[in-house]
């Protein structure tokens, strides 16, 4: 009975301080997560109310003093950020499976609690990851062209031929499954230790990373981006592939080095790239990857359908309403 009144106290103070929630959102998310904000009646939220990023001289001014911050990938949660909130800040719940823009040290040190968005995307990504997988490898951006041009093209390859490789499973089991239906022959992967309850459901095999890159046909990078995996994918890596492998990255253009990404796919080292991601976004229009035929660039679209996108933007919209009252949030970072 005394335990239960405590709880009730504490859950009514929280109520409380939730009566009067400030609350910045740095984009227009997608609207099924804003009426959750809104429906809650709990905050009072202000949104930069565009598709573009929001300036940082703004967001630095916006957040002063706010209880919650919802923001996706570009913006970077820093210790400058953090000092501008102030110490009233509670949450910060970021539209992202990614979490590399936010300085977790910090957010740890204040006590401010971390929400995120896996899952609810891994279909959309590992659907868009097959997409550029095939549109690389059988050269279709090429193909409209020379459609409209000299209806005339040089060899194509075929997704089935190939073993497919993935540093790091996750997601890319998702891709893997995907990928079963074109017969290929082959899952390889690596990652810091095996992984054999994610691997056997795709039957995929252990190897090194050395290995992954002398036996890929395909190289697909499924990673979040760490200190331990910044620039990974390099000229070491893209000098033992094959000069018929395909490389792929729908995770961080951190994990590249794109200088030697441009040497490998220039000299022939390598026969094509699929990028959804580079350094910086959006890619200028004058950066030398744009110049290769073999290069295809999108601009970071993989979880980018209505449907996944409301989804994200719903449980962070609940991760940050949950953090605000002092209750489990659905998807917390564990900091
Ligand atoms: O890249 C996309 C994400 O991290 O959600």
């Amino acid at each position: 009975m005394w335990l239960s009144r405590v709880a009730a106290r504490s859950f009514s103070v929280a109520a409380a301080a939730m009566q009067s929630a400030r609350v910045y959102v740095t984009r227009k998310v997608p609207p099924d997560g804003l009426e959750v904000l809104r429906k809650s009646g709990r905050v009072q939220f202000e949104l930069w109310d565009t598709d573009d990023p929001v300036p940082r001289a703004e967001l630095l001014k916006k957040v002063r003093g706010v209880d919650g911050l919802l923001c996706v990938l570009t913006e970077k949660v820093d210790a400058e950020l953090l000092d501008a909130a102030g110490p009233g800040l509670k949450v910060v719940s970021t539209m992202s499976v990614g979490y590399d823009h936010l300085s977790l040290e910090e957010l740890k040190k204040r006590g401010i609690r971390v929400g995120y968005t896996p899952d609810v995307l891994t279909d959309a990504v590992a659907e868009l990851t097959v997409a550029l997988l095939l549109c690389t490898s059988r050269r279709l951006v090429e193909a409209t062209h020379e459609a409209k041009t000299y209806w005339r093209l040089g060899h194509l390859e075929d997704a089935k031929r190939f073993t497919i490789h993935f540093p790091g499973l996750g997601i890319c089991v998702a891709i893997a499954e995907r990928l079963k239906p074109f017969k290929v022959k082959k899952f390889i992967y690596t990652d810091v230790a095996p992984r054999p309850e994610l691997a056997n459901m795709i039957n995929a095999e252990y190897v090194s990373m050395d290995e992954l890159a002398q036996q890929s046909d395909f190289l697909t990078i499924c990673c979040a981006l760490t200190p331990e995996t910044q620039g990974i994918c390099n000229k070491n890596l893209f000098s033992k592939m094959k000069e018929t492998s395909i490389f792929i990255n729908t995770s961080r253009g951190g994990v590249v080095n794109q200088d030697d990404l441009y040497e490998a796919l220039a000299t022939g080292q390598i026969a094509g790239a699929g990028l959804d991601v580079t350094t910086p976004e959006p890619l200028p229009t004058s950066h030398p990857l744009f110049t290769l035929k073999n290069c295809v660039i999108l601009p970071h679209i993989a979880s980018a359908s209505y449907t996944t996108r409301n989804a994200m933007s719903v449980l962070a919209a609940n991760n940050l309403l949950a953090g605000l009252r002092g209750e489990p949030m659905e998807k917390e970072l564990k900091l």
